[in-house]
């Protein structure tokens, strides 16, 4: 088989869940998200002889849509003899020790990425993400990753690293709410576009009144920042609070909101341009 019809696999580990995406050659035909596997069934990936048992293992039929299990169905009838390799991107070290046992695991490092002045520690994610991004819609990119961090990752025209900002989630900062005090509720982020009461009367909306507008004022000073910086420059938001936080900036700035580009698969974009140079 031509290595560009090659079917492989790419997994992003994040502090909340794994990111998949079935490749074929260059093309990406689909993703998936899922709650971290158990050690024994990572352990038992190696064993799988056909790219169906594997993918049994690691998505769900019950979580397939019709479009995916047509796609599969496709796939699937692609014999592979040997386990496809998997592309690993993880910020994660414990879940990366589990996955060295699958028999095909390409680790990706910060070395892998040709981005300019990256620090050592730089999480892998955020390097990907912006490559990705910068490398499909150009540079100067930011890259906001509304995940279990929220993070800021920008590089300039010279596709060097300008710096960024982590800090809490909006699904940490209500987690951590609920657990380090006394008597305030776990408030859940839904997919709701509507903003509580700016001024609250009771505890449950002051939380989310609390919470959600300074992290929404918080990544409108970020973008204001970096427009100071680069009033050109294009800005990409990812991760699994992204449609919520688009909804909350539409209502609350949407001239901000119409410049941002919505894309949840900027990693694996940036695990493509690197696999298939
Ligand atoms: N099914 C889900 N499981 C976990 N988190 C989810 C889910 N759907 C939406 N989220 C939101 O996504 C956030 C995690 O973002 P995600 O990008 O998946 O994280 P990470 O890449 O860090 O694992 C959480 O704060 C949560 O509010
Ligand atoms: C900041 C992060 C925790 C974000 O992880 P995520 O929310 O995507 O799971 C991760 O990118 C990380 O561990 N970074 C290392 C530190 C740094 O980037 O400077
Ligand atoms: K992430």
């Amino acid at each position: 088989m031509r290595e560009t019809e090659k079917i492989w696999l790419a997994l992003e580990i994040g502090n909340s869940r794994l990111h998949w995406a079935l490749f074929k050659g260059e093309i990406l035909n689909f993703t998936w998200d899922i709650d971290y596997l158990p050690e024994s069934v990572i352990f038992e990936l190696a064993r799988c002889q056909t790219l169906d048992d594997l993918l049994l293992a690691i998505f769900p039929v019950h979580q397939r849509t019709e479009a995916q299990k047509q796609q599969q169905e496709i796939i699937a009838k692609a014999s592979v003899l040997s386990p496809p390799a998997i592309f690993l991107a993880s910020v994660v070290p414990s879940q990366t020790a589990l996955w060295q046992t699958y028999p095909n695991i390409r680790i990706i490092t910060l070395d892998r990425i040709p981005l300019m002045g990256v620090y050592p520690t730089l999480g892998i994610d955020r390097a990907l993400a912006l490559w990705g991004a910068g490398k499909t819609w150009g540079f100067p990119m930011l890259v906001i990753d509304a995940g279990t961090a929220l993070t800021f990752t920008a590089a300039d025209d010279n596709q060097c690293l300008v710096g960024g900002a982590i800090l809490p989630g909006l699904g940490l900062q209500f987690a951590t709410l609920g657990q380090k005090t006394g008597q305030l509720p776990f408030i859940k982020t839904g997919n709701s576009a509507s903003l509580p009461p700016r001024f609250a009367l009771n505890t449950s909306e002051a939380i989310q009144s609390g919470v959600i507008y300074t992290f929404i004022a918080g990544i409108k000073d970020f973008i204001e920042a970096w427009w100071c910086l680069f009033p050109e420059g294009k800005i990409a938001i990812k991760g699994g609070d992204r449609i919520l936080l688009i909804n909350y900036l539409q209502a609350l700035y949407p001239e901000i909101a119409v410049r941002l580009i919505v894309e949840p698969n900027l990693i694996f974009w940036g695990i493509q341009k690197i696999v298939i140079s």
